[in-house]
C-alpha cells in the first residue's frame, strides 16, 4: 500500500516511508491509496471474534502488504494486552471503554502499535536513532511516553503546554528519564503543534536528525485506532443488538473520529457519528456552517480536547471529497461547557452508578442529544476518570480510588525543561537534548 500526502504536492511513499517521516514534505498527511473494504462474511461473523482476532483482520488489510504477517500479528497482540469493554450505561446507551491500557487512555493503543511498528522499521533498517516528536494537550504525550520507553533507537520529545494539562497526565511523561524527554511550553496544545510542524521543514534539522511525529499525524497512530470501533460493534452483536448503530466521539485533533470515519469505509455498519467539543467547537461550527475557523484553543476541563486546530481535519476533508454536504451527512456535532460537562458526571454517577471523565461526559452529552430512540448509541469514554481527580471529585462529592498502576506516575520526581514558544528555543532545546 503507498501513501499520499493530503496536500498532493509532494511524492507517494511506502508505508515505512511515511511512518518514519510522519508528516509530508508539503505539510501534507498520509492518506492510504485505497481503503480496504473488509468481506460481508467478517461482519456476519463478528460477533464471534475477540479483540485481536478483529483488530489482526483489520491490521492485516491495511499492513499486511508491507510487513510480514507473523510480524505483524505479534505486534497487535503485544499492543493489545488489555480489554476495551463495551458497558452499559442506560437503555440505549453503551459506553467504550479505552481507558484499560497502561496510561489509562485511548491513546495506548495507537501509541503501542506506533512504537512497535516504528521499532521493527528501525531495526529492519539498522537506521540511525529516530527522534520521535509528540505534541500533547494531556493523553497522547503519557501513552507515547510509555509506549516508547526503553525502545532502543528512538528518543522521545514530548511538548506539552505549561499548566493546562493535570497533575497526573503530567506525571506520566514527566518522570519517566531514560529516552524520555519533557519540554514544557510556554503556550496552548496549538503552540505545541505548530512547533513540532515547523520541526519537520526545517532543513537544517532534518539534516542533522530523523525526525518524526507520534501525533495522529502518522498513520501508524491512528488507523490502528479504528481497531476498537469493530470490537466494539462486534461486543453489540454478541448481546443480539441489531438496530442502527451510532458513535459519539470526544474531538479534539480529530484522529480519533477520522479512525472511524475509516472503520465505517472498510464496512462498518455504523450508521452515522457525532463529534463531541468542549467550547473548543472549531469542528462543530463547521459541520453547521460550512465555514472552518480554526483558532486559539482556550482552557477547559476536558484539556485533551483543547485543541483550536485540529490536525486531521485535513483527513476528513480529503476523505469525503472537500464536500461539506457528504461530511455532514455521516457526522453532526454539539458543544459543550464545562458546567454541563460537571453536571453530567454528576448526573450519571447519581442516576446510573457510572463514573465519566469529562471527555467521556462530553460525548455522553452529544449521545443523548444527537440519539434517536430506535438506536444504539456507543460513546467513546476516552480516559479514566482518575486521570482526572481533583474535578471528578468536585462533581460528585466523594474521594474516588486512583488505580495502582495511575497512583505510580506520582511518586516519580517531575523533570521537565520549560521553554518560550519560540521555534529557535525549541530547535535549540532539540539539538543539545539529542
Ligand atoms: N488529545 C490529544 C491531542 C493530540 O492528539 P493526537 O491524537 O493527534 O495525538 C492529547 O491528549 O494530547
Amino acid at each position: 500500500m503507498n501513501y499520499y500526502s493530503t496536500n498532493q504536492s509532494a511524492p507517494v511513499v511506502s508505508l515505512r516511508e511515511a511512518v518514519v517521516k510522519g508528516l509530508a514534505p508539503d505539510k501534507g498527511l498520509y492518506m492510504p491509496e485505497s481503503i480496504p473494504h473488509l468481506p460481508e462474511v467478517f461482519f456476519d461473523e463478528i460477533g464471534r471474534f475477540g479483540l485481536i482476532t478483529i483488530a489482526r483482520t483489520v491490521a492485516r488489510a491495511f499492513f499486511g502488504e508491507d510487513i510480514p504477517q507473523t510480524k505483524l500479528d505479534e505486534i497487535v497482540a503485544d499492543t493489545l494486552n488489555f480489554d476495551i469493554p463495551l458497558v452499559k450505561v442506560e437503555d440505549g446507551i453503551y459506553a467504550l471503554e479505552l481507558f484499560h491500557g497502561p496510561t489509562f487512555a485511548f491513546k495506548d493503543v495507537g501509541a503501542r502499535f506506533m512504537a512497535r511498528m516504528l521499532s521493527y522499521f528501525v531495526q529492519e533498517q539498522r537506521q540511525e536513532e529516530v527522534k520521535v516528536l509528540v505534541a500533547t494537550s494531556g493523553d497522547t504525550g503519557s501513552a507515547v511516553a510509555n509506549g516508547f520507553l526503553g525502545v532502543k533507537g528512538i528518543r522521545v520529545f514530548v511538548l506539552y503546554p505549561s499548566g493546562k494539562v493535570s497533575d497526573i497526565q503530567e506525571a506520566q511523561f514527566t518522570t519517566l528519564g531514560k529516552n524520555i524527554v519533557a519540554l514544557e511550553i510556554d503556550g496552548t496544545f496549538d503552540d505545541c503543534q505548530a512547533l513540532v510542524k515547523s520541526a519537520f521543514m526545517d532543513e537544517e534539522l532534518n539534516l542533522q536528525m530523523n525526525l518524526t511525529s507520534a501525533n495522529s499525524i502518522n498513520v501508524a497512530r491512528f488507523l490502528p485506532q479504528s481497531f476498537y470501533y469493530f470490537y466494539a460493534y462486534a461486543q453489540l452483536a454478541r448481546q443480539g443488538i441489531s438496530t442502527d448503530v451510532i458513535l459519539s466521539v470526544p474531538s479534539g485533533n480529530l484522529g480519533n473520529l477520522t479512525a472511524g470515519l475509516f472503520a465505517k469505509r472498510m464496512g462498518l455498519p455504523v450508521k452515522r457519528f457525532i463529534a463531541a467539543n468542549n467550547r473548543n467547537d472549531v469542528f462543530r461550527e463547521y459541520l453547521q456552517s460550512g465555514k472552518y475557523t480554526p483558532r486559539p484553543s482556550v482552557q477547559t476541563i476536558a484539556n485533551a480536547m483543547d485543541v483550536g486546530s485540529p490536525s486531521n481535519f485535513e483527513r476528513i476533508l480529503n476523505l469525503y471529497g472537500h464536500s461539506h454536504e457528504a461530511i455532514s451527512k455521516d457526522i453532526s456535532g454539539y458543544r459543550f461547557s464545562d458546567e454541563e460537562i460537571q453536571s453530567a458526571i454528576k448526573g450519571v454517577y447519581k442516576g446510573s452508578n457510572y463514573l465519566l471523565d469529562p471527555h467521556g461526559a462530553c460525548a455522553y452529552l452529544a449521545l443523548k442529544k444527537g440519539r434517536k430512540a430506535s438506536e444504539a448509541g456507543i460513546f467513546l469514554a476516552t480516559a479514566h476518570p482518575a486521570k482526572f481527580k481533583e474535578t471528578v471529585e468536585s462533581c460528585i462529592a466523594k474521594e474516588i480510588e486512583i488505580p495502582k498502576g495511575l497512583g505510580a506516575f506520582m511518586k516519580q520526581k517531575k523533570q521537565s525543561y520549560p521553554l518560550p514558544r519560540n521555534f529557535a528555543a525549541f530547535k535549540k532545546a532539540l539539538i543539545n537534548l539529542s
